[in-house]
């Protein structure tokens, strides 16, 4: 059987409600991602604790620092074995090569080019030239040369990115069903199909099935759009 292309981002500080969540869209997801906000209430012990459900553990941490600190936290996390591991490209490619060398055989390390979170205007404010597409297409290309396995963008400028890079694995959140509430902190948002179609490889989806009165039925209806 196919593994849902999935993961559901559980951003919680509670871990009982995190556990309740895994266990009610268990089947209709493929991964469980965690990060900032799980990792610093629980750390390492919480993320075994999830991990024990039995689904893969996309650990998102967004690692982004000098080589020799990155290669150090991800050696340090190494005993975890997630399925996939986040790092910020912005860090470089020494850093991004450090990482990837530090990593356990079966880890995805993907590297986040543009947030989500940020549209053309924010890049600019942060004195970075061009739009979100030029700036990912840079750091795809960047990705790929220090040897990682792929990278995070949004729906907009993963079917570019592809074509940089043919075997790259593509992470993409800012993910919204065409119906439901609102885009919140995302802004370049995409539904799950499209996103799909534009050559994500696997979908982050978190608030319109976490915060869904029914998650099981939310992630039940996104599956059936797929
Ligand atoms: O560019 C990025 C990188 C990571 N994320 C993470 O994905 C989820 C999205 O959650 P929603 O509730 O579906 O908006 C969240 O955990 C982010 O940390 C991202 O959104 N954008």
């Amino acid at each position: 059987m196919t593994r849902s292309p999935i993961y559901v981002a559980i951003d919680t500080p509670d871990i009982t409600r995190a556990k309740e969540i895994a266990a009610r869209v268990h089947h209709h997801v493929g991964g469980i991602k965690l990060g900032l906000e799980f990792f610093s209430a629980h750390g390492q012990a919480g993320v075994r604790e999830m991990a024990s459900i039995g689904l893969p553990i996309f650990l998102d941490l967004k690692l982004h620092d000098i080589p020799n600190t990155v290669a150090k936290a991800v050696q340090a996390l190494a005993g975890l074995q997630p399925a996939i591991l986040t790092i910020h490209a912005a860090g470089g490619l020494a850093m991004m090569e450090d990482a990837k060398a530090a990593a356990p055989a079966g880890t995805k390390v993907v590297a986040v080019t543009v947030l989500t979170s940020l549209d053309g205007e924010d890049l600019t404010s942060i004195g970075v030239e061009g739009d979100p597409h030029a700036q990912v297409s840079r750091l795809t290309l960047l990705a790929k040369q220090a040897g990682l396995d792929g990278v995070v963008c949004s729906a907009h400028e993963v079917k570019a990115a592809k074509k940089l890079w043919p075997h790259g694995f593509f992470v993409v959140p800012g993910i919204r069903p065409a119906t439901g509430n609102g885009t919140g902190d995302q802004k370049r948002v995409m539904t799950p199909r499209q996103a799909l179609d534009q050559g994500a490889s696997i979908l982050v989806i978190g608030r319109p099935i976490t915060q869904a009165e029914d998650p099981d039925q939310a992630a039940r209806a996104i599956e059936a759009t797929l």
